[in-house]
């Protein structure tokens, strides 16, 4: 669990979080969303430690991170995986090379208890026949999954994921979500993912943080979406016309069928996620 306490961070005379408290949820998968500009990147970069907040606290699981040296943070950093947006792999090593990289920095173990990692982790993404290739000969959707092996790879705590789905068709996005979440319930990882998918919110939001003008708007599941009255929210999130309508019918036919109860724990209808704190 990793939890943000009245956050502040600023560039110049420009405050860009405004005090955002926020809880990731271990084995949950936990989305950023909000338009751009909001302060996604820079909460998640706050997170791993890229930026240091101006004020606020953040916890792994109960630890001060915030208030450690760079010694402390580096055994918080090792429990870290993170799935680069454009993945990032190196153009001249090939697959089994790259997700090898982190384990040569940082891993311990023989170079043959490391080939297994590396082998294990490229068949958990699906990847086993691509081992000996080199990036450009694999497709978008084989690169994210590369990098979600390399991210994998020394067994983190915490994954973060920076638009793991950009420049993806709808149905490779759709996989890659299910690989994410079942690596997070399979692992017990409390993975952060910073998005503007909405593929991803309605399919994988466990817990979504919906980020306004620098300050946390709503919180709650992908479940809460479709009941909640927050304005700022419904503009984001259904847009268009044809997502308004398609929510307003979803709302329907759960309300008619008392579904609503079973989707939202809320106590009453048209009550969803409004927690904003
Ligand atoms: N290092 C920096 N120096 C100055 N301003 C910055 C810096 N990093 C981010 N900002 C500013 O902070 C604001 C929020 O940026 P951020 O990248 O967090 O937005 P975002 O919500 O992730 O947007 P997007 O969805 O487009 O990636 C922007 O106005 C940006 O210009």
């Amino acid at each position: 669990m990793i939890e943000l306490q009245d956050i502040k961070k600023g560039f110049g005379d420009k405050e860009i979080l405004k005090g955002v408290s926020a809880v990731m949820e271990s084995g949950k998968v936990n989305l950023i969303i909000g338009s751009s500009g909001s302060g996604k990147t820079v909460m998640m970069k706050c997170m791993v430690g890229l930026i240091e907040v101006d004020a606020g606290i953040i916890k792994y699981d109960g630890q001060n991170f915030s208030g450690m040296d760079n010694q402390q943070r580096k055994e918080i950093r090792q429990k870290i995986g993170m799935l680069f947006q454009g993945s990032a792999l190196f153009d001249s090593m090939t697959v089994e090379q790259n997700v090898m990289f982190p384990l040569d920095m940082f891993g311990t173990g023989s170079y043959r208890d490391k080939k297994k990692r590396v082998a294990e982790c490229l068949e958990r993404v699906n990847l086993k026949d691509a081992a000996k290739k080199f990036p450009a000969e694999i497709s978008g959707g084989m690169k994210k999954r590369v990098g979600i092996a390399r991210a994998i790879v020394l067994n983190p705590k915490y994954l973060f994921c920076d638009e793991p789905n950009s420049g993806l068709d709808p149905q490779t996005s759709l996989l890659i979500d299910q690989l994410i979440k079942e690596l997070t319930l399979e692992y017990n990882i409390t993975t952060v993912i910073n998005t503007h998918d909405m593929n991803t919110v309605m399919e994988s939001g466990d817990h979504i943080v919906y980020m306004y003008q620098g300050q946390k708007q709503w919180e709650g599941t992908n479940k809460d979406i479709v009941f909640s009255n927050d304005q700022l929210l419904n503009d984001f999130i259904f847009a268009s016309e044809f997502l308004r309508e398609a929510k307003e019918m979803r709302q329907t036919e759960l309300y008619s069928s008392g579904k609503w109860k079973e989707e939202t724990k809320r106590e009453a209808p048209g009550n969803g996620g409004e927690q904003k704190k």
